[in-house]
């Protein structure tokens, strides 16, 4: 099973979402943006590197979210979420198709890849629980 981080990063109330670039695994799907776990890596490594990799911004990984666990045709995969904070840098389209900042509120309204889908519903309890 591949291990991939996925960065919950918000800026004034409102998450980053990335959509897949067409000819990717999972073509056209929207994401919170990550990548695979490299041997020797730490998720948190993983995820410095990928935002910088993706977006050319840098980013500090801050508590464990939660994970999942999804077998797709290609790839049984781990997604491990942590919640992160933007530091600096430019966003810049490097890996995806698009990307938004979205209100917690529109999760619902985006076509998630299977494994985000738990997350992402976990992330909009919060603002049940805390509404905004
Ligand atoms: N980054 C990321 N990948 C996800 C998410 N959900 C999900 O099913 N995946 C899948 C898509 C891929 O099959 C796999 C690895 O993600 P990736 O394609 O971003 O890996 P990577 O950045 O290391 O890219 P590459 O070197 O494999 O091209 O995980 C998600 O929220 N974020
Ligand atoms: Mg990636």
């Amino acid at each position: 099973m591949k291990k991939v981080t996925a960065a919950i990063l918000m800026v004034d109330g409102k998450v980053l979402i990335a959509r897949r670039k067409k000819g990717d695994a999972l073509a056209h799907k929207w994401e919170f943006p990550g990548g695979k776990i490299e041997p020797g890596e730490t998720p948190e490594q993983c995820l410095t590197r990928e935002m910088m990799e993706e977006f050319g911004v840098a980013v500090a990984v801050k508590d464990f979210f939660c994970s999942t666990v999804y077998r797709y045709q290609h790839i049984e995969i781990e997604l491990l979420a942590y919640h992160t904070v933007y530091l600096s840098g430019e966003f810049q389209l490097n890996a995806h198709a698009d990307m938004k900042w979205i209100p917690l509120a529109a999760l619902n309204d985006y076509d998630f890849s299977a494994a985000d889908i738990p997350i992402a519903h976990k992330l909009r309890e919060r603002l049940i629980e805390k509404p905004l």
